[in-house]
């Protein structure tokens, strides 16, 4: 299955259904990419690194804020790499990772995209009870069952994985489980924002 990942605005392919093989680099990295800007290599962070920026951003920006920067950035990104794959369903998880899920599809609505939510697990705050009123308000539907892997495959053209990004702990729990191998095992072209959930990173503990 190809799979891409996505963080502020930029979107790389990969093969998900290889990605034992790119996470088994003795120099494994934590796939977050971070802006192409001019000539400049893309460089990708470790998940230790991934959280250091994130807490040192959080020291001048407003998680509403760069949520919406995220989400906004993730939606462009599928725009451009995906401009004919209107029927998207955007699976989003129980974190800020699903938050910025809620806020791509919003934007992905905007561009003219047909996008459809699956959200399991609702956690009882604010922030994600807003975004999740703002996308009803845009008349997204919001699935009550995953789709079985048929309807996967034929009804959508692009899955938005917004299940897990950097705080992900393995191993998956039992109620994400079915979720995630129906993912891996679609025919559908998966985009992930941050990192394909379920990834186990080796680089958890490392420095
Ligand atoms: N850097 C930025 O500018 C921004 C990044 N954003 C996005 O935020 C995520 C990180 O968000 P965070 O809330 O810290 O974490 P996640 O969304 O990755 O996941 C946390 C939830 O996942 C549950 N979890 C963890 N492991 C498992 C597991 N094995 N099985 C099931 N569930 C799991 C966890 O549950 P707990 O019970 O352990 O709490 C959480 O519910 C980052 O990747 C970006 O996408 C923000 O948008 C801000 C801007």
């Amino acid at each position: 299955m190809r799979s891409a990942i996505c963080v502020f605005g930029k979107i790389s392919t990969f093969n998900f259904a290889n990605s034992n093989q790119i996470f088994g680099h003795s120099q494994r990295v934590w796939q977050t990419r971070l802006i192409h800007s001019g000539n400049m290599q893309p460089r990708y962070l470790k998940q230790a690194e991934a959280i250091k920026l994130d807490e040192e951003l959080f020291n001048y920006f407003g998680v509403e804020q760069l949520m919406e920067l995220a989400g906004l950035s993730c939606a462009s990104a599928i725009a451009e790499e995906y401009p004919e794959s209107k029927n998207v369903l955007v699976v989003v998880g129980p974190g800020n990772n699903g938050g910025d899920g809620l806020v791509c599809a919003r934007h992905l609505k905007m561009f003219g995209y047909l996008p459809e939510i699956f959200y399991p697990k609702r956690p009882a705050k604010i922030l994600y009870e807003n975004l999740t009123k703002q996308c009803e308000l845009f008349e997204i539907p919001f699935l009550s069952s995953f789709p079985a892997q048929e309807e996967l495959n034929t009804k959508y053209s692009l899955i938005v994985d917004a299940l897990f990004g950097f705080s992900f702990k393995p191993p998956i729990r039992q109620e994400f489980s079915e979720i995630i191998n129906t993912m891996i095992q679609t025919s559908t072209p998966c985009c992930s924002i941050d990192i394909p959930s379920g990834i186990i990173n080796p680089d958890l503990n490392a420095n």
